[in-house]
């Protein structure tokens, strides 16, 4: 956010999950991991999350954090371990559409929990700071048990993010996961997969989160449908955005995570739903013109919230 539309930022996000490499055909290289992605660009809003995740010792780790300070973002809750690779993932694009091939036993699936808690500061943190998770992290079965300790002992507000990679997710983890989250994202194709409802309208949107609300607790939801925009459901209100349509489709890498960011940043800012809503349209727009989820160009935050 740039100077003259920020409020003061009371609370850090902290940003949890996989930081890694996504390798497309062109053998281009480029920072992702849907947590990193969110954490990249809410420090491209203004804000200064705390990224807990982890990297091998190794050289594609090293870049991890040159990149991260060159783009000012705390490193400190990044952990190293020493027998694993800092994470990459296969990247093809069809018509700007990625699929994923996503590497197992990377780095990031074995954070040290005790470390984890303490970066976390729990005591530390005022209350109302938002914990932001992912999904991906939960596949190795310690990692999925650190997780869930930080989360049981979390009182602030917490931001869930679906990203249902098969085969790295089982719904058996939701429950642990959404009780009591204050915000849960997914797409429509998710929100589908999870309740068995044809997703094509308004209304089954509302019918699928009531089947979710039902059995998971009371979060509000953001479902985004690509370029049929997306849904926020606050309580029994639900807002709409449209999609903007980028300037020239390069892929959808990292869209919905730019989308995450700026909600994110909007709700630690207290803006108003509808006007996060756009800017945060407007963000996952600009990153489909990139290759890859992020960029060191800061332009493309310029004049989200104002616009
Ligand atoms: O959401 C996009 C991210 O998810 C995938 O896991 C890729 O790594 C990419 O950076």
């Amino acid at each position: 956010m740039t100077s003259n539309e920020s409020t003061v930022t009371v609370t850090r996000p902290i940003v949890l999950g996989e930081v890694l490499f996504d390798c497309f055909e062109n053998r281009q290289r480029v920072l992702g991991g849907a947590p990193f992605n969110v954490a990249w660009n809410l420090q491209g809003l203004g804000e200064s999350p705390l990224f807990l995740s982890a990297i091998g010792d190794d050289d594609l780790g090293q870049s991890v954090l040159q990149t991260m300070k060159n783009w000012d973002m705390d490193s400190t809750g990044l952990q190293v371990v020493s027998d694993r690779p800092t994470g990459t993932v296969q990247v093809s694009v069809d018509n700007g559409q990625p699929s994923y091939q996503i590497v197992e036993h990377q780095a990031y699936d074995f954070l040290d929990q005790a470390r984890l808690l303490k970066d976390a500061r729990l005591a530390d943190q005022p209350t109302d700071s938002m914990l932001y998770c992912g999904t991906l992290a939960l596949r190795g079965a310690a990692n999925r048990q650190s997780i869930q300790a930080l989360i049981a002992q979390w009182t602030g507000p917490r931001f869930v993010d679906l990203n249902l990679r098969p085969p790295h997710f089982d719904p058996a983890w939701l429950p642990a996961l959404l009780d009591n989250a204050t915000w849960v994202k997914l797409n429509d194709e998710e929100l589908a997969k999870l309740t068995g409802k044809t997703i094509q309208d308004p209304d089954s949107i509302v019918q699928a989160v009531a089947i979710m609300r039902s059995r998971y607790g009371q979060a509000n939801y953001l479902v985004t449908c690509g370029s049929r925009g997306a849904h926020a459901l606050m309580g029994d209100n639900r807002f709409f955005q449209p999609a903007v349509a980028p300037d020239q489709l390069m892929d959808t890498v990292g869209a919905g995570d730019a989308f995450t960011a700026a909600t994110m940043a909007g709700l630690i800012n207290d803006i108003p739903i509808d006007r996060t809503l756009a800017a945060a349209s407007r963000l996952a727009s600009r990153v489909c013109t990139l290759k890859g989820a992020t960029t060191m160009d800061r332009t493309l935050y310029h004049g989200l919230f104002t616009a």
